[in-house]
Order: structure tokens, then C-alpha cells, then sequence
């Protein structure tokens, strides 16, 4: 590294130098958690925007931000005042937008792309053993949609794309698809390179080292053939790559010419936090933080035995308690206000200590749902997230006027277009009131109703409108009503979608605000992943390997508790990536988001050799080990 230093100002002062547009030099920032990566990220561009916009924007450039999430790119764009002179967007909103102008390109990339795939398939079927197993007929079924979307490529006029969405039309890419034709644009077409020089003198990319390997990969090579006409700049963490996507040997061969200034300090977590970290980031490099912050702060490790039946929310509760007392923090044992952050591998853990499964867990099964439902635009969500939820908080706020506003911008019976085409407008307004006054009557006597009743209440009186997803149901709940007593309907057809919402539907409607707090960030509940970037003055770590179910991470293997499997100790001598890895990264960064006390919770049936284990690493102290 040409600078390992202690002042940030001198570190932030040299990517700065690098945003020269007469003499641009590309930096790789070597930074560990919490050293202020995306401060100094947006210092470096506010001085460029003090200094030098005026230049940019005269020569009909950009500078371009690549950042990780959508709430990122928000953070990023309010801090430099939502100047249009940066260009801060995800890396798939960011692909597109590079592409979807060449529909010929695209056609021809996906053409090949799927002849290549179709020949591979046939391939295999042509070397399978059987023509009726699994594998061979689900082949089978797959080379036949890959012809059908081959044949049907000439008569598509325009691609389509929604970063944020689940791209299910038959005009639409998927999201793979984007990043691989980007990569494969940028590597072989010279004149794209040009282009993308040409617009975004400046590349930065945040979270680099979770940002797609392909498109990393292409990036790298533009810059390696245009050296002194662009600036790329990577900001990230090696140990923080949690997604298998990312490239795998991000910081190592950086070419010489790059600067590589590093941070050292950490800024957000207590001391111990830190001497925890730097533990468990030394299996993985030799890179070592220093504290910022005066205080110690507190680290704890319970083992929870489940040889025996747990009851794993009275534990988690009780180690609430346990933290309060040690720490002498009351803010742990206060749930209401979600002052504890915890930490679940999987959603459906977080959904389950959150009581809100009975709706999450049947529409989380549905594959083409997960991106839906966790960002909340699944079709049939808005409905109760943005209609009758802000309407019934606002009715027992007592707030007529949020009340109007809401009915003004939603309700087909009182909408300002509705109104201009009725003549009767005052009989639509008392339909309007006499509707909300029904809905809210739903929760009269402190009711919960269940998301089925909210819904026939909205049918019958048209209050909102009902999307597709749910008029089938809507229909049925109607119908079955008029049917009681009469003839036998005819047995409705098995749809596993209709069937996953028909389930969800049955769960009360505190259990829905549950999953609108989760999914809006407000819950207590994280996951490992998703908190990246994120940091809570209190962190409680679930690790729990048997409710999680998956294969990609195993925190009993990182622990000591089961052995490594012929295969990571087949990984480890060719030098490849193991789950042990892949855990220790992941288990770095739930660790590293705590600003002051931190709780890990191990569920395993081998507590003796996780006690040990972790002992021997150095990890923990005796007496900050707690066995349940
Ligand atoms: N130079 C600084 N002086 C004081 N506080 C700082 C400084 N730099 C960063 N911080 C604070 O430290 C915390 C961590 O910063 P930030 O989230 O930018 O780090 P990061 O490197 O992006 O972290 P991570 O990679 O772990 O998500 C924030 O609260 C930030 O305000």
C-alpha cells in the first residue's frame, strides 16, 4: 500500500487528488468496518462539486456513482443536494440505462446467448442415463421455453426492465441477463467504452467488492485500455463480500499505477467490539483496526444447548434482560421502542421472532413473490400497506384530514375524476364516509381483523380498488358468502399462487403491520445480509443453523461444532472458497454494526466444543461466555 494512515483528512485528500480531469488516476480504498468508506466518498465529491462541477457541466459530463442499494443511492444523491452533475444510481439501474438503447445488440447477445445454453442442454439430455428422471425432465421443460423465447426474439420491438421488479413479461430481461450483456458490451465493443468515457469521466463504485464480478471485471479492463482518460474508484471491504456474485479476488493485483490509500480507524464500534473483529478478521487477512471511540463497550456470547427443547423467543428475551443488567442499558429490555437490534440469517426467522409468519411464510414460498414482498411492491400489498393501513392509523388518530387525503388519492368512489364525472357528488361523498366508517368498524372493540374480512369489506363497499392478485379471491369470499345454504360450488383449481395468498390472507391484520415495520426497516428484525451498511447501538446475533435450513453458511462450522465436509477441506487445498469463509465474512459484518454492546446468541447441540473453539481463537473470554 503507498499510504496506511491515521488521519482521514490525509486519506480523503489523496482520492481526492484522483478526481483530477486533466490527470485522472484510478484507487482502490482499503478500509475495514466502519471507517467512514461512504464519508469519505461523498467528501471527496462535494469538494469536486465545490471545485470543478462548473468544468464538468460545461463539458456536457457526469460523474458516475455506482452504490449497492436503492437507500443508498437516496442517502448519496440528498447529501450532494441532488446535484444532476452526479449520476448515483444501482449497478442494475446503472447497466440498463448503459444498454437498452441498442435493442439489436441485445437481440443478437440473446440470441447467441440462448442458442449456446440450448446446446448445452441438449448436450446433457443427450449423455443422461435416464429420459424419466427429475433432472432430464426438468431439462427438458427448460430448453422448451428457451426455444419458445428464441423463436418469439425477432418480433420483440423494445426490451424491458425494472431494476426493483421480478421482469416476468415476455419482452423483459432478467437481471443477470442485464449485468452480462453490460460486461459483455463494455468488453467488446470499443466504441461503448468511448462512450461511457466520453459521459462519465469519473467511476466510483461503493461496495465494490459485492458489485456484480463481470461488470468489475469490465470496468477494470476500460480503464486498463483508456488510462489517462478516466478516473475508477473503488470503495469497499474484502471482508464484507457476502454475495457469491462479487469478484472473489477484489484488492489483490491492483495495478501498480492505482493509488491505495488505506483507514485504519474504526469510527463506529466500541474497543472491544473491535478486538473482537480484528479476531475474527485475522482467519481471513492481516488487516487491523484501531479504535476511534474512548469506551470499551460490551461483548457476550451465549450458547444455547438445544439438545433438549428451547424455547427460543423466552431465551431471547431473557438474554435481553441479562444485557440490560451488564451493560446497565435499560434501552435492551425495551422492546416497543426497537432498540435492540436482531439479527436472523433468513427472513422467515425474522418473520417467526416478529409474528408476522402466518402472512410472510406462504407468499415467501412463491419464488416469483420473494423480491416483491420484501421490498413491498408485490402486487396486492398496497392494497392493505398503503390504503387501509394509513387509513385506520389515521382514523384512531382521529385525523379527518389525513383521512380525506388518503380516500382523495385512493378511492375510486371520491376521486377527483369520479366526482367530475358524477353529478350526484354529494351522494358519492356520503358513500365515501359511510365506507370508511364500515372498514373502520372492523376494528371496533379493539378487534384485529383478519386481512380476509378487510378484504370483502373493501369489495363490497369499493372503497379501493382491488388488484388482480386478489380480485379472484375477493370474488370467491363474495361468492362463498352468497352460497351459504345454496348449491355446491363447483371445487376451485389448484393455483399455488392464488393458494399461497388464500393462506396469507387468513393472518390478522396486526400480523401485516408487523411485516410493514420489517419490511420498512422499523422492526427490530434484520438479517445478516441485509443490514450491510447499516449500525444500531445495540446488536443481538442469532446464530442458528438448524432454523435457518440454507447451505451457503454454516456458523456450526465456523465455531468448531461440525466438522469441515470433504468438500471445503477439497476447496481449502486448491486454495478455494469454503462456507467457513464465506460465514467468517458474514459474521464480521452483523459483529461490526455494533456501536455499543453487542449479544451472540449460538444455538448448537455441541456447546462444549463451541466454548472451546472459541476460547482457543482468542474470540472470547471465559467470563464473557454465558451457556444457557
Ligand atoms: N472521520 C470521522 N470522524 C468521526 N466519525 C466518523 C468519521 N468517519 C466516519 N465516521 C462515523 O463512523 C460511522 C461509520 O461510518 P460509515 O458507515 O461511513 O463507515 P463504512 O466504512 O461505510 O462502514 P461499513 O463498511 O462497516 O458499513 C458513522 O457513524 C460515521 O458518521
Amino acid at each position: 500500500m503507498t499510504e496506511t494512515d491515521t488521519t482521514p483528512s490525509t486519506v480523503d485528500e489523496e482520492i481526492y487528488s484522483c478526481l483530477d480531469l486533466d490527470n485522472p488516476k484510478s484507487f482502490f480504498l482499503f478500509a475495514g468496518a466502519g471507517s467512514g468508506k461512504t464519508r469519505s466518498l461523498v467528501d471527496a465529491l462535494k469538494r469536486f462539486q465545490k471545485n470543478n462541477i462548473v468544468r464538468l457541466k460545461k463539458d456536457g459530463q457526469k460523474i458516475a456513482v455506482i452504490t449497492y442499494t436503492n437507500a443508498a443511492c437516496d442517502e448519496i444523491k440528498s447529501r450532494l443536494e441532488f446535484d444532476m452533475a452526479f449520476h448515483v444510481s444501482t449497478i442494475h439501474s446503472f447497466a440498463w440505462e448503459i444498454i437498452n438503447p441498442y435493442t439489436n445488440d441485445i437481440r443478437s447477445w440473446l440470441a447467441s446467448n440462448l442458442e449456446d445454453e440450448i446446446a448445452k442442454l441438449n448436450d446433457q439430455q443427450g449423455r443422461a442415463r435416464s429420459t424419466t428422471n427429475k433432472s432430464y425432465i426438468k431439462r427438458a421443460k427448460k430448453i422448451e421455453l428457451k426455444t419458445k423465447r428464441l423463436e418469439i426474439l425477432p418480433s420483440i420491438k423494445k426490451f424491458t426492465y425494472n431494476p426493483n421488479g421480478d421482469n416476468i413479461e415476455r419482452d423483459s430481461l432478467n437481471h443477470e441477463e442485464v449485468i452480462k450483456i453490460t460486461a459483455d458490451f463494455i468488453l467488446n465493443k470499443p466504441l461503448m467504452q468511448s462512450i461511457l468515457i466520453r459521459k462519465y469521466p469519473i467511476l466510483l463504485i461503493d461496495e465494490s467488492q459485492d458489485t456484480k464480478k463481470d461488470l468489475v471485471d469490465a470496468f477494470f479492463d476500460m480503464q486498463e485500455k483508456h488510462p489517462g482518460k478516466i478516473t475508477l474508484g473503488l470503495f469497499g471491504d474484502t471482508m464484507q463480500r457476502i454475495y457469491t456474485d462479487g469478484k472473489t479476488d477484489l484488492g489483490q493485483n491492483i495495478p501498480d499505477t492505482w493509488a491505495k490509500p488505506a483507514k485504519i480507524i474504526n469510527y463506529r464500534c466500541p474497543k472491544r467490539v473491535i478486538t473482537l473483529i480484528n479476531k475474527i478478521r485475522s482467519g481471513a487477512d492481516d488487516q487491523i483496526q484501531e479504535p476511534h471511540k474512548e469506551n470499551d463497550g460490551c461483548v457476550r456470547l451465549f450458547i444455547v444447548n438445544t439438545s433438549n427443547p428451547v424455547n427460543k423467543a423466552t431465551v431471547e428475551h431473557g438474554i435481553t434482560s441479562t444485557m440490560a443488567e451488564l451493560t446497565d442499558d435499560q434501552l435492551w429490555k425495551d422492546d416497543a421502542q426497537a432498540s435492540v437490534k436482531i439479527l436472523t440469517l433468513e427472513h422467515h426467522m425474522a418473520a417467526s421472532r416478529g409474528g408476522f409468519s402466518d402472512f410472510f411464510v406462504p407468499l415467501y414460498s412463491v419464488d416469483k413473490f420473494k423480491t416483491g414482498l420484501l421490498d413491498g411492491k408485490l402486487q396486492g400489498v398496497s392494497l392493505f400497506a398503503k390504503q387501509v393501513l394509513p387509513l385506520v392509523k389515521a382514523k384512531q388518530a382521529g385525523d379527518e384530514f389525513a383521512v380525506s387525503r388518503i380516500m382523495r388519492e385512493y378511492s375510486p368512489i371520491i376521486k377527483k375524476d369520479a366526482l367530475k364525472k358524477s353529478t350526484k357528488s354529494l351522494e358519492e361523498i356520503t358513500k365515501a364516509k359511510d365506507a370508511v366508517v364500515a372498514l373502520f368498524s372492523l376494528w371496533s372493540d379493539d378487534a384485529d381483523p383478519s386481512l380476509n374480512e378487510v378484504l370483502k369489506e373493501v369489495y363490497n363497499s369499493g372503497i379501493f380498488l382491488i388488484s388482480d392478485a386478489l380480485l379472484p379471491i375477493a370474488d370467491r369470499l363474495n361468492q362463498d358468502q352468497e352460497d351459504i345454504g345454496g348449491e355446491q360450488t363447483e371445487e376451485p383449481e389448484n393455483d399455488p399462487v392464488i393458494e399461497a395468498w388464500e393462506m396469507a390472507l387468513q393472518c390478522k391484520f396486526s400480523q401485516f403491520e408487523e411485516y410493514v415495520r420489517y419490511i420498512s426497516d422499523e422492526s427490530r428484525f434484520g438479517t445478516h445480509q441485509g443490514i450491510k451498511g447499516l449500525q444500531f447501538p445495540r446488536v443481538m446475533v442469532i446464530l442458528d443453523d438448524d432454523e435457518a435450513r440454507g447451505w451457503t453458511f454454516s456458523y456450526d462450522k465456523l465455531f468448531g461444532a461440525v466438522e469441515p465436509t470433504p468438500t471445503d477441506i477439497n476447496n481449502l487445498e486448491e486454495g478455494k472458497e469454503t462456507s467457513i469463509d464465506r460465514t467468517r465474512r458474514l459474521f464480521y459484518v452483523t459483529c461490526s454494526r455494533a456501536e455499543e454492546s453487542l449479544a451472540i446468541v449460538a444455538y448448537t447441540n455441541e456447546r462444549k466444543k463451541v466454548e472451546s473453539y472459541v476460547l482457543e481463537q482468542g474470540w472470547f473470554d471465559k467470563d464473557e461466555i454465558i451457556q444457557i
